[in-house]
């Protein structure tokens, strides 16, 4: 396919996406079905056109003076992509299946505008009602923040340290780019790339199917690292999901110690059997029913709290989420982590820690969720976290933001990764 077919694809998605309101892999996989003519390099194309254009969908929007599928997936091509509207217009003139031009008026406002003079959301690409919460996360540095979180994010891998050294499975995957990432001790990283560039298809590798290393994003990683439970401890994760930090906290622990792997969904939790299986973890328990953790209570040394949240962290990755969320989503969210904290904490023993992470960078999901925590729970307070982040990482390793020391929150724009807090409260012991 051409440049013109693929833009008439991904304006296509687009629709389809704001239309059914669909999620944009069933929409992207939905597409492809219907045209199999496309190849994957065409599909790798179209997704990256309708992700960008959900990236910076206000920006565009307010500069194309219009919010259709066809006005954003056009600003992808000419903001992002580097194409002038002149050569889209020659590009497009022999292509019959490039959508129509760009109207007049778009092209007008594209013209005159300049996204200095936007309300200063829209610069930054986020939904109005949030902005004070992004003034109140990060100050003066809120609009760069926010800027961060619509661009493209990196491919990032942990070698999982039970198989493989991080070199071993950079020398698997050379081919592909990979590079030792910034700040996780086994990170791997593989960079976003341009325009229609395709990122590696690294799971259907054999290194990966040998269990070598996981797909994490590196500030998964180094949330997991911060938990940094000793070889012998017992550890509870609360909300393991499908088991993304279990699965480093057990290779951290060379096997050793326990971890317990909880939550409340069973069908989250279902794939942790097979990936624990691929990694070759002998130190972890799998339970699906809170009743098989009654034994455990007050006898752990580290529970960890991965609490449900709005994943405004991940909008690099999952950027229709943050047009779909809305005040009432924030709500239920921080009720939800008030319930899992309140709970995960009847399993600490005296002296033990209660470790609270999202991938959220809203201070009410946040800090203020740890304040409000202490506040009604005294035995339980606030341990600073950058001493082991130095221990872990080095002096030279960036410094994520943080409230005076003691809980972090990881950013695009400050550690290259996806949006994490991270917070140790102590029990007395
Ligand atoms: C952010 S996800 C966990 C991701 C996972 N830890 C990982 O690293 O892949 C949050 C999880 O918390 C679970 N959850 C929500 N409320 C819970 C509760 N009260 N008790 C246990 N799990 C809960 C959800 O089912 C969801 O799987």
């Amino acid at each position: 396919m051409r440049l013109g077919g693929r833009l008439g694809g991904a304006i296509d998605v687009l629709k389809d996406i704001d239309e059914r309101k669909r999620p944009v892999a069933d929409a992207l996989k939905d597409w492809g079905l219907g045209h199999r003519f496309a190849g994957s390099g065409d599909r790798a194309a179209i997704g990256n056109i309708v992700y960008d254009a959900l990236r910076m969908r206000l920006s565009h929007a307010w500069l194309m003076d219009d919010e259709g599928p066809a006005a954003l997936a056009y600003a992808v091509l000419i903001r992002q992509w580097g194409y002038s509207p002149d050569a889209l217009a020659a590009e497009f003139a022999d292509d019959r299946f490039a959508p129509p031009p760009l109207s007049d008026a778009n092209l007008a406002a594209f013209a005159s505008r300049n996204l200095a003079d936007a309300p200063a959301h829209v610069q930054g690409d986020i939904p109005d009602w949030i902005q004070p919460s992004f003034e109140a996360a990060f100050g003066e540095d809120w609009l760069t923040e926010a800027k961060a979180l619509s661009q493209r994010p990196t491919l990032d891998l942990r070698a999982n340290t039970l198989k493989a050294s991080r070199e071993k499975v950079i020398k698997a995957l050379d081919r592909s780019g990979a590079q030792p990432a910034p700040i996780a001790r086994n990170g791997i990283r593989i960079a976003a790339g341009e325009g229609a560039s395709r990122l590696p298809n690294v799971t259907a590798e054999i290194s990966f199917q040998k269990g070598w290393f996981e797909v994490q994003d590196e500030g998964s990683q180094i949330v997991s690292d911060l938990v940094h439970p000793g070889d012998h401890d017992q550890v509870l994760d609360f909300c393991a999901g499908g088991g993304g930090k279990t699965l480093a906290m057990a290779a951290a622990m060379n096997n050793k110690g326990q971890v317990h792997a909880y939550d409340a969904d069973r069908k989250r939790l279902a794939p942790i059997i097979e990936r624990l299986r691929r990694a070759g973890t002998r130190n972890v328990q799998v339970h699906d029913d809170v009743r098989q953790l009654q034994a455990l209570k007050e006898k752990l040394d580290v529970v960890l709290v991965d609490a449900p949240c709005t994943g405004t962290g991940t909008w690099r990755r999952r950027p229709d989420t943050k047009w779909r969320l809305t005040p009432k989503n924030l709500e239920e969210r921080v009720a939800q982590q008030q319930e899992a904290l309140a709970e995960a904490a009847t399993f600490v023993k005296p002296g033990g820690s209660l470790v609270y992470i999202t991938c959220s960078v809203l201070p009410d999901e946040n800090d203020r969720q740890i304040e409000g925590f202490c506040g009604d729970n005294p035995q339980f307070s606030v341990e600073p976290v950058l001493e082991t982040w130095s221990g872990l990482f080095g002096e030279a390793a960036p410094r994520p933001p943080s409230r005076d020391g003691s809980t972090v929150t990881l950013t695009p724009a400050t550690t290259e990764t996806d949006g994490f807090f991270f917070s140790r409260l102590r029990r007395q012991a």
